[in-house]
């Protein structure tokens, strides 16, 4: 059964409403704030564990225990600071660009709970810098919570003092990596920090720090409001809640959508973006959590969940929710080596492996969209994307090669006919009216 509109989080996520503070408050947000938040912080995070919440920025990681990491207080003197991470660059993805255009209060409310629970006095959303339009939104929606007293000093009414600042990032995808986007937000180039220590232990200013997602925070209002029970009540055990899926590609209607977790893949699609293009047989395969995740699959597609455990056991995973779909007009060999390209590009260049070997599997990959290669260079390739993985400071160059090995793992017989077919081609006599005219 598809998710009740009763059960919404984000009720104006196609912006039919207006975003600002009157409207969201007529739709909930700013609703019990101060009661809610007298409960206190050990309430607030022992509730977000019990939702069984996990990271809306990919990893999955269950948020309230990533909250309880953070001091109680501070007896050292540094203050603690929550991050909010709007930097939203994986492609496929374009769900927090929504939450922040058309229904920024869920954040800025969600900010301000997420603060006390972890004892931060101030709060940085750091912003993609492509997302011009909807930072000026973000930011109009913070000056009139200061103005409606529900930021600043004595926040809503909980005799909390919390300030919420948004910084504009520049264009590098690194700086959705946490580390990288605490260096960025320190006015450093965005160049990921060895982990651990977490930013719990040393964040932001060499403070106790959290980062969390947007579509994280804006969700904890509306957990800490209904309780967490009804948020684990949708979704499988350890998968729980409403989360938003962005399906694109070779589907009839695009949409961004949120949805019970652990909807079938194929009821998503189907039930909300209008179906696969040319029908669910013309479907070859789908990237089923933003670019970084293996693909899978039509065989898999047809019955698989959509949480995070039901993806990694078909080793690919929910990653962003970002899903994209690739009906068989595809040519899957030229946009995997296109998102090789991708990630060499955007690569900060301090690993080795990161720095030489995506720009050695995006050459390789070139040649296999021609064919102009060896059938053994596929396990070559394989086995450097092996080599490469896990052995770098952070995860874009896992990111990186998983599509490859996705690939291969699915799609081996198709690089190696396009082998053959290139190796047939330039074998094969030239036909006579391609021949070069004899000298006359
Ligand atoms: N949203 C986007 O635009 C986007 C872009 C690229 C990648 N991603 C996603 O990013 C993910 C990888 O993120 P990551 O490298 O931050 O993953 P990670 O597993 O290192 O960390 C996830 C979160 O959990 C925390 N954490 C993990 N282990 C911890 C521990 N032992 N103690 C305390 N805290 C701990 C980290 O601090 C972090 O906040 C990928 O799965 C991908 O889907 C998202
Ligand atoms: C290369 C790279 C880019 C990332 N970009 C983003 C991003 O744009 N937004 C995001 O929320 N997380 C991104 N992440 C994941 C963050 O490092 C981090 O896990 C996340 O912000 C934690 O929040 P969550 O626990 O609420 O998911 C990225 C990770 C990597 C490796
Ligand atoms: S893996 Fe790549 S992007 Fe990440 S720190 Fe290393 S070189 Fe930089």
């Amino acid at each position: 059964m598809a998710l009740q509109d009763k059960d919404r989080i984000f009720t104006n996520l196609y912006g039919t409403q207006h975003w600002g503070l009157q409207a969201a408050q007529k739709r909930g947000n700013w609703d019990r704030t101060a009661e809610i938040i007298a409960k206190g912080r050990d309430w607030i995070i022992e509730e977000v564990k019990q939702s069984g919440l996990r990271g809306r920025g990919g990893a999955g990681f269950p948020t309230g225990l990533k909250w309880s990491f953070m001091p109680k207080s501070n007896p050292d003197g540094r203050p603690s600071y929550l991050v909010v991470n709007c930097d939203e660059s994986e492609p496929g993805t374009c769900k927090d660009r929504d939450i922040i255009r058309h229904d920024p209060h869920t954040l800025v409310e969600g900010c301000l709970m997420a603060a006390v629970a972890m004892n931060a006095s101030a709060g940085y959303i750091y912003v993609r810098g492509e997302y011009y339009n909807e930072h000026l939104i973000l930011q109009a929606a913070i000056e009139e919570a200061y103005a409606a007293g529900l930021l600043g000093k004595n926040a809503a009414g909980t005799g909390y003092d919390f300030d919420l600042y948004v910084h504009r990032g520049a264009g590098a995808y690194i700086c959705g990596e946490e580390t990288a986007l605490i260096e960025s937000l320190e006015g450093k180039k965005g160049m990921p920090r060895l982990k651990p220590p977490f930013p719990a232990a040393v964040g932001l200013y060499g403070c106790p720090s959290t980062v969390n997602n947007v579509e994280t925070i804006a969700v904890v209002p509306e957990i800490l409001r209904r309780g967490a029970t009804w948020f684990a009540g949708f979704g499988r055990p350890k998968n729980s809640g409403t989360k938003i899926f962005c399906i694109q590609g070779h589907v009839n209607k695009p949409c961004n959508v949120e949805e019970e977790m652990s909807i079938p893949l194929r009821e998503l699609i189907e039930r909300h973006a209008g179906g696969v293009r040319g029908g669910w047989d013309n479907l070859l395969c789908v990237i089923p959590g933003g670019s970084s995740t293996p693909l899978l699959p039509k065989h898999i597609c047809d019955d698989v969940l959509m949480d995070f455990d039901a993806l990694r056991e078909h080793k690919s995973g929910l990653g962003t929710a970002g899903v994209i779909v690739m009906d068989k007009s595809t040519d899957l060999i030229r946009a995997i080596a296109r998102l090789s390209k991708f990630y060499k590009h955007e690569s900060c260049g301090q690993c080795t492996p990161c720095r030489e070997g995506m720009g050695w599997v995006s050459r390789v990959m070139d040649r296999m969209v021609e064919g102009r290669a060896e059938i053994e260079e596929i396990s070559v390739l394989e086995d450097v994307t092996k080599r490469i993985e896990g052995h770098t400071i952070c995860a874009l160059a896992d990111g990186g090669v998983w599509p490859v090995q996705g690939l291969i793992r699915h799609y081996r017989p198709m690089m190696e006919e396009r082998i053959a077919a290139y190796k047939a081609r330039i074998a094969a006599p030239m036909a006579p009216a391609a021949m070069p005219m004899a000298a006359e």
